[in-house]
């Protein structure tokens, strides 16, 4: 297989790439009713380690919890099957794709009899949204289509049929010849990105929308808070942010465990800031790098390293 991956866990099996197939009408196909993670091993200067993983496992389980999906492997189980993989195919640096959703019995949006299916597959995968766009940043449009509202389904929660909103979004933008959408909530409050969340830098404070504005509440987005108060700056993560505000950000930039940090320099024909990667983002951006470089005793915590000799 190009990416030069060919092993896949699937219930508690690892299975060739190619045998990795599921029925025609697994209920999470027809409905969306899947949950998932998306996590990145770092292979640190200490070795590879999962970054953040304790808090991508626990979202895992959280995120099944409104759709009484019961995950039959524990936490200790479903750590040990990543590890395998990437020992098995030797990628101390991959991206981790956890998937519980539920199976192949009786279709009907009743899930009543589909047994809930666990999988995990490891890839390679660099910069979300291109090279360039970690040093240079990226043009975003603001999309037509509103983010699904909290009060509609659990935005919490990592839903895979939550993503044709993400989809529609994100191929909006790409149409129209930007690299990603800015997805508003209903109330018209800006929200996230298809696949990030969102930050924003003015006069040197830090600002990003609360969990309460229909987001998804990104490890990514705490990371980075965390990082941003260690070096001194004020962040206002509590807040909700008007379109308007885009417009007269000194600086803007997305997080995501794809996305890591990616500066935006453009919303619709407006130039935000310079047109370039501002100072803060710099800053955070490269003290995640030399972080998940590192894996410094000070975030210890965010490491959970895997032996693969
Ligand atoms: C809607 C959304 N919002 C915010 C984030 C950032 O969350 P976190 O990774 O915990 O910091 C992600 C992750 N998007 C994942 C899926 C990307 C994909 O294309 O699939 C990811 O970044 O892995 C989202 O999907």
């Amino acid at each position: 297989d190009e990416m030069d991956v060919d092993t896949i866990w699937m219930d508690g099996e690892f299975v060739d790439w190619d045998e990795a197939q599921v029925h025609v009408l697994t209920h999470g196909l027809h409905y969306g009713s899947g949950v998932f993670e998306g996590a990145r091993c770092y292979e640190t200067e200490k070795g590879p380690a999962l970054f953040r993983w304790e808090e991508h496992l626990e979202r895992l389980f959280q995120s099944a919890k409104p759709y009484e999906m019961d995950i039959e492997f524990t936490k200790e189980e479903l750590t040990e099957a990543t590890k395998e993989l990437i020992r098995r195919q030797e990628l101390p640096s991959c991206y981790v794709r956890p998937i519980a959703y539920y199976g192949y019995n009786s279709l009907g949006v009743s899930p009543k009899d589909c047994p809930t299916r666990t999988a995990i597959a490891v890839w390679p995968w660099g910069a979300y949204l291109g090279e360039d766009a970690l040093e240079n940043g990226i043009d975003v449009m603001i999309s037509s289509w509103r983010k699904h509202s909290s009060s509609q389904i659990p935005t919490n929660a990592k839903t895979t049929g939550l993503y044709v909103n993400s989809m529609l979004a994100g191929e909006e933008a790409r149409r129209n010849g930007y690299a990603e959408a800015i997805v508003l909530n209903k109330e018209g409050h800006v929200a996230e990105g298809p696949g990030e969340n969102v930050f924003l830098v003015r006069d040197g404070e830090i600002y990003t929308p609360a969990l309460s504005e229909s987001i998804l509440d990104g490890i990514t987005r705490d990371s980075v808070i965390t990082i941003a108060e260690d070096l001194g700056y004020t962040v206002h993560d509590n807040v909700s942010i008007s379109r308007g505000e885009l417009n007269t950000a000194d600086e803007l930039f997305f997080t995501g465990s794809a996305a890591e940090v990616t500066p935006i320099r453009k919303v619709d024909n407006v130039v935000i800031g310079d047109g370039s990667r501002g100072p803060v983002t710099e800053e955070l951006q490269q003290k995640f790098f030399e972080i998940v470089e590192e894996a410094p005793d000070e975030y210890a915590e965010w490491f959970e390293f895997v032996d693969i000799e």
